[in-house]
């Protein structure tokens, strides 16, 4: 929450270049984001044109990219261990997303209020979801350390360990630091991404014509078989409005992350003392009236000029700004593209037949990460239509 300081600042740039050490923001990375997109695309088949409801396969082809950074490895989606990740990162993120109150607390540091009953029932329930995450984490840090070669870091972890003995047991790379690290990035790193996807697949189904529109951009530049690679993007306007609109009309982490500040300030004349809590108010940044018309509707022609060419806004901000920016970005940006273009290029998306509405593109989660209600949707294969 506050910390800006020497043991902060060693943490962000291990963290920024091993990341990159390992791939992020270049083609290796792509290769890997792409190669997950083929078991995503087979998993998806596997429902046959029924609906159905694409969260978990998502979530897991998603943190099988975090998974090969920071572990060096992909797993199958019905892996045991994995399975187990997985289930109790969901779970702490559900309890904490689909709860009103708890996000709340959760969201404004309310610790005290974890003493009452009904609060205490649920942060011990999430204690014991972050416990057993931690517990099969240090399962394969164990394993890590057992087979560890300082000349060949094969993951983030064995950078971290190298930098553990380079750096002689000082307080910043502890073991326990590993392993909070390693879950942090996750849990920053998974349900984020597949949720901006979820957002994505939502318009997509609400907005048929502006599909149609998107894959025939798709089809155009990249026919119905080549694999897109984010060098593509500057031949694809339409796909990159759609994006960019997709990242303001859902912000998906509303009011950031909570941040505090460490000395008086005076910002356009109000006086904010040290050791305020302070959150920056994405969602009103992305739908300020004074710079978008009609900021409540989905609109990703706004993003394009007059020759239609994507206008890149820096009033679209959903990894934030400044030292504490979202340390994903990259990453986070290279999925969503691969991703969406990849499903766009291989499947139609419709509403689920059976249900009577749309699903809700309006409501979502309160707290921390504004998530879409469950819902289907159906995935026809682009080869049965
Ligand atoms: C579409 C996907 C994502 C969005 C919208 C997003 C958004 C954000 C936001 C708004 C913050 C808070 C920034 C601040 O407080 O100023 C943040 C922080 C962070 N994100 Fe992401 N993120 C995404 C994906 C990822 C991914 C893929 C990773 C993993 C590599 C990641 C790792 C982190 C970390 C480690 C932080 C904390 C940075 C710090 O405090 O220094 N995020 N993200």
């Amino acid at each position: 929450l506050i910390d800006y300081g020497d043991w902060w600042k060693r943490q962000r740039r291990f963290g920024f270049s091993t990341l990159r050490g390992f791939g992020v923001g270049k083609r290796s990375m792509e290769d890997r984001i792409t190669e997950e997109v083929a078991y995503l695309n087979n998993a998806i088949r596997l429902h046959d044109g029924k609906a159905f409801d694409i969260q978990s396969i998502l979530s897991n082809a998603v943190s099988n990219n975090i998974s090969s950074i920071v572990l060096g490895r992909r797993f199958e989606y019905d892996d045991e261990r994995f399975k187990e990740i997985m289930a109790r990162l969901a779970m702490g993120y559900h309890t904490v997303m689909f709860n009103k109150f708890c996000s709340t607390i959760q969201h404004f540091n309310a610790i005290s209020c974890v003493h009452l009953p009904y609060f205490s029932r649920v942060n011990k329930k999430l204690m014991e979801d972050v416990d057993v995450t931690i517990k099969l984490l240090r399962e394969i840090v164990a394993e890590h350390k057992s087979s560890y070669d300082q000349n060949n870091h094969r993951d983030f972890i064995d950078a971290f360990l190298g930098e553990q003995k380079a750096q002689n047991g000082t307080d910043a790379f502890t073991d326990k630091q590993l392993l909070h690290y390693v879950r942090d990035l996750f849990f920053a790193g998974s349900e984020t991404t597949a949720t901006t996807l979820r957002w994505a697949l939502l318009s997509l189904i609400h907005h048929p014509k502006k599909q149609e529109k998107l894959r025939k951009e798709i089809f155009k530049f990249l026919g119905k078989e080549k694999i897109p690679a984010v060098d593509n993007k500057s031949y694809m306007p339409y796909t990159c409005a759609f994006m960019q609109e997709v990242y303001r009309y859902r912000t998906i982490a509303p009011l950031g992350v909570a941040h505090m500040t460490n000395e008086d300030v005076n910002l356009n004349g109000y006086s904010i003392p040290n050791g305020t809590t302070i959150f920056v108010n994405l969602w009103a940044v992305h739908n300020n009236p004074d710079v978008w018309d009609e900021p409540n509707k989905f609109k990703p022609e706004r993003h394009l000029d007059d020759k239609g060419n994507f206008v890149q806004s820096n009033h679209v901000i959903p990894f934030s700004v400044g030292p504490r920016h979202c340390l994903g970005e990259k990453l986070a940006r290279m999925e969503v593209f691969i991703y969406l273009v990849s499903l766009v290029q291989k499947f139609e998306f419709l509403p689920d037949p059976d249900a009577t509405d749309l699903p809700d593109i309006e409501n979502g989660s309160y707290g921390p990460l504004c998530a879409p209600k469950p819902f289907k949707m159906v995935a026809r294969s682009k080869s049965t239509y």
